[in-house]
């Protein structure tokens, strides 16, 4: 491909060199650098890559595109100044995949809580319809059956074109996946074209990067102002950021609600441990979930699933055949009675709700034992209010370490413990090693009792000082019941 074609969608400052020149990749890490690539360059969070422009040139690009010019220019290379790199990217990578996103019916989903799920369950729901399909999810990426390790939430616009494409190759009809916050903010989904948009839910996550919750909620705007005129928004009438998020998209709004009229409607009936029966839009349907936020879940995705043409009564038929997604709400059942459940729970909200859904199902009948920690390198703020919820609804607490990454894990215990007063501290104990938390958590429940075990949910490592060792919720629980599979 010619540099020239990939630069149809953005307009340079300056260009120097021949606009010719072949491509053979675009690239925002030198050191994937090949023969003829074109090196983006970023300015960062941590560097600017624009540092590494000589050592991209040296593994082999033909041509670079930079917001600074550089001052030497190496004789045969191409070097494009635009005023934004970062919003220039995605744009060239769409071009250079063959703009991907405009050949499948994609759908995004963005907000605190709940994306994983609600992409995983539409593309696990489109593919018992019969239409092949990609995931891109913070647990893993699929093109059909083939599972891609996921790094991140939402990839970088390179990866996510190239995933893109792949789909595209494998005839995939359509693709899912989560916004994150971070990829709004930084334009990784720059130039992408969404057939829809969901929003969940907004509280309090990553302040340690956006600073304010008004940039945080900004963020996750700018996905629905993005919409075009063609796609569908749709949006969570029960949160008090639902409609702020939609109100300046040129798409389709359409709402949902489990407390008041809205276009997709639902309400439990009845709940249990095995799941609950709702009314969907006066329609009654059983299905394999628990907890109220998983109402609003379900009907992100059955309205979803009806803006992309299907018949209500068809997709509740599927709806009732989908099961939890691998780390949220996992019930394990230890031989002697009581239910551990594995959770992604890892913010203030999702820990209130989730013990909201224990506690609709137990119904005083047994006591909860929660064990939680808080990432390391992560907003600080959240951990002393994470605390206070997990005590709020518990009987007991075993506060531990999540993934401490660069923190000493006692320090951020001690971030957590500082939000709760003397009378709280009763009901909970510290233990550093994670395995030693869930272990005595065991030896403490009763027949009846419930163990929450929250901020891992699919995660089957614990990093460390830059090193993620083995670890996996299930697996360790799984152990200590000495059953080895689900
Ligand atoms: C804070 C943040 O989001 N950082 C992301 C950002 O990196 P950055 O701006 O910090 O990059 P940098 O390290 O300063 O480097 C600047 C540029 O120099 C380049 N470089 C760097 C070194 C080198 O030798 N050569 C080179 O070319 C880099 O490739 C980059 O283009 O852009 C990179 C490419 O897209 C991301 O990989 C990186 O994610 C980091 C690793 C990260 O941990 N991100 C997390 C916070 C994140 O994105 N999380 C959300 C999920 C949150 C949620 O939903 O809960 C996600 O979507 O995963
Ligand atoms: N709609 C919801 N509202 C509130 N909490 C939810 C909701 N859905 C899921 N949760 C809780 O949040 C946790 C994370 O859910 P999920 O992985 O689906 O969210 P996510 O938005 O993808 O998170 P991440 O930002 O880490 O990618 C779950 O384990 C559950 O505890
Ligand atoms: N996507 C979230 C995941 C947090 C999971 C939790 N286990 C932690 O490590 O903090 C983040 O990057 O903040
Ligand atoms: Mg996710």
């Amino acid at each position: 491909m010619k540099l020239q074609d990939l630069l149809k969608n953005i307009q340079p400052v300056e260009i120097a060199g021949d606009v010719e020149t072949e491509v053979t990749g675009v690239n925002i890490d030198s050191r994937k650098i090949k023969d003829s690539h074109l090196f983006v360059a970023m300015k960062g969070t941590q560097v600017d890559g624009h540092k590494f422009i000589p050592k991209a040139i040296e593994l082999g690009a033909k041509s670079i595109l930079c917001e600074d010019m550089p001052e030497e220019k190496v004789e045969g290379v191409t070097y494009v100044k635009v005023e934004s790199t970062e919003d220039a990217v995605g744009k060239v990578a769409t071009l250079f995949y063959g703009d991907p996103s405009k050949k499948l019916k994609l759908v995004g989903v963005t907000g605190t809580n709940g994306k994983t799920t609600i992409a995983t369950l539409l593309y696990n729901m489109f593919r018992k319809f019969g239409h092949k399909c990609g995931l891109l999810s913070t647990v893993c990426n699929y093109i059909e059956d083939e599972a891609i390790p996921a790094d991140h939430t939402t990839p970088d616009p390179i990866e996510l074109n190239l995933l893109l494409s792949k789909m595209v190759e494998a005839g995939c009809e359509y693709a899912f996946m989560e916004c994150s916050s971070h990829a709004i903010a930084q334009k990784r989904i720059g130039g992408l074209t969404f057939t829809g948009g969901i929003f969940t839910n907004l509280t309090r996550d990553h302040l340690d990067y956006h600073k304010t919750f008004e940039n945080y909620r900004n963020a996750k705007k700018a996905f629905f102002d993005g919409l075009p005129k063609s796609a569908f928004a749709i949006t969570n009438a029960d949160d008090k950021n639902g409609m702020i998020m939609v109100q300046n998209t040129k798409a389709t709004i359409k709402t949902y609600s489990t407390r008041s009229m809205a276009d997709f409607k639902a309400r439990i009936l009845e709940c249990h441990f095995g799941g609950m029966y709702l009314d969907v839009d006066g329609r009654e349907v059983g299905v394999q979930f628990i907890g109220k936020f998983n109402v609003s879940n379900l009907l992100a995705v059955y309205g979803t699933a009806i803006m992309l043409g299907k018949k209500p009564e068809d997709v509740l038929v599927v709806l009732s055949t989908l099961h939890s997604v691998n780390g949220r709400l996992e019930p394990i059942q230890s031989p002697e009675g009581y239910t551990a459940i594995v959770d992604y729970a890892h913010t203030p909200d999702a820990l209130e709700n989730v013990l909201n859904a224990i506690h609709e199902v137990l119904n005083g009948k047994g006591e909860v034992i929660t064990v939680c920690g808080a990432g390391g390198n992560r907003d600080k703020g959240k951990r002393p209010l994470m605390a206070q919820e997990a005590v709020k609804q518990s009987d007991k607490v075993i506060i531990t370490s999540d993934n401490p990454r660069f923190e000493e894990p006692q320090d951020i215990i001690n971030d957590m413990l500082a939000g709760l007063n003397e009378q709280q501290m009763k009901k909970v104990i510290s233990i550093v090693d994670r395995k030693e938390a869930i272990r005595t958590a065991c030896m403490m429940a009763k027949k009846g009792d419930v163990i929450l075990v929250a901020g891992k949910g699919h995660e089957d490592y614990q990093e460390i000082k830059g090193v993620k060792h083995h670890f996996d919720d299930k697996e360790v629980i799984r152990g200590i019941f000495g059953i080895n599979k689900k």
